[in-house]
């Protein structure tokens, strides 16, 4: 098993000895102790099924482990009210999942809305969120059809920080967005992290994205098995003979 204790803040996110297995038999994660400071990025990377995803949602609970203990900010996960627990932890998927009939502004507004804000407020928090992630405000009236991809995935970003959660999750956020808006979106995202210092938790396939964005990258492999984490190398890109790079590889299993 390998025990992963990075940074000197904080724990912020704790996963002692968790494992998940599912009703088929798959064991998603296995045996993973994690702890993750307060105020890092931290990339979550690994082939495909290797239990990236399970891990990541294993914190805001929409996955319950099977034994183990995920807690967040000392607490665990289990004992919270879920509801309680998620205004706590933005979440961003990849293509941004928007709700397809609201205004770009009602979108970002969700959550502040949801915990009761009032309207006004939440609207205007709206629109400092869209400023914060580059988006002109007029585009605050359009609907999510009337963007591209990459604005659409700033929409998701803002609207997972509208109401100020200390932990974000982002599950390959910009997997579905072509490279040069990729890396706008890389970069916009160490920008805004500059200014912000959340506990990001951040699932990727794509290694460059990992050194890029990573202030330290948990690599796994099939079965659930974290094979290693630690910050990147200083030299970026790395070399392809580096030792994390070669785990990650899928033959590698
Ligand atoms: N609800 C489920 N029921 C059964 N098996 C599942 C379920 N969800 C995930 N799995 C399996 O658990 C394993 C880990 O899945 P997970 O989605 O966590 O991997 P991942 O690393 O995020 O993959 P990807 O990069 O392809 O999204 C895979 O074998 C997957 O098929």
């Amino acid at each position: 098993m390998t025990i992963c204790r990075q940074g000197k803040g904080k724990r912020m996110i704790s996963f002692k000895d968790v494992s998940k297995h599912y009703p088929n038999g798959t064991t998603a994660v296995d045996h993973l102790s994690l702890e993750l400071p307060e105020g890092g990025i931290t990339v979550l990377v690994g082939s495909s099924g290797c239990g990236k995803t399970t891990t990541l949602r294993m914190v805001n609970r929409m996955v319950e482990p099977s034994s183990g203990t995920v807690s967040v900010d000392g607490r665990d996960v289990l004992e919270a009210d879920a509801a309680e627990l998620r205004r706590g932890i933005g979440y961003v998927i990849q293509q941004a999942g928007l709700f397809p009939h609201r205004t770009i502004l009602d979108n970002i507004a969700t959550v502040p809305l949801l915990l009761g804000w009032g309207r006004r407020k939440a609207r205007a928090r709206a629109a400092e969120l869209l400023e914060l992630v580059g988006l002109p405000a007029d585009s605050g009236k359009r609907y999510p059809h009337q963007l591209s991809g990459g604005q659409q995935q700033r929409v998701g970003v803002a609207r997972a920080l509208a109401a100020d959660p200390p932990v974000l999750l982002m599950d390959e956020p910009f997997g579905a967005v072509d490279p040069v808006v990729r890396t706008q979106l890389q970069n916009e995202l160490l920008r805004l992290q500059g200014e912000l210092r959340k506990t990001v938790v951040f699932v990727t396939h794509d290694i460059d994205e990992a050194v890029r964005l990573g202030d330290r990258i948990a690599v796994f492999r099939t079965g659930g098995h974290l094979v290693q984490c630690a910050p990147p190398p200083n030299c970026w890109p790395p070399p392809p003979t580096t030792s994390w790079r070669a785990s990650w590889a899928p033959n590698a299993d």
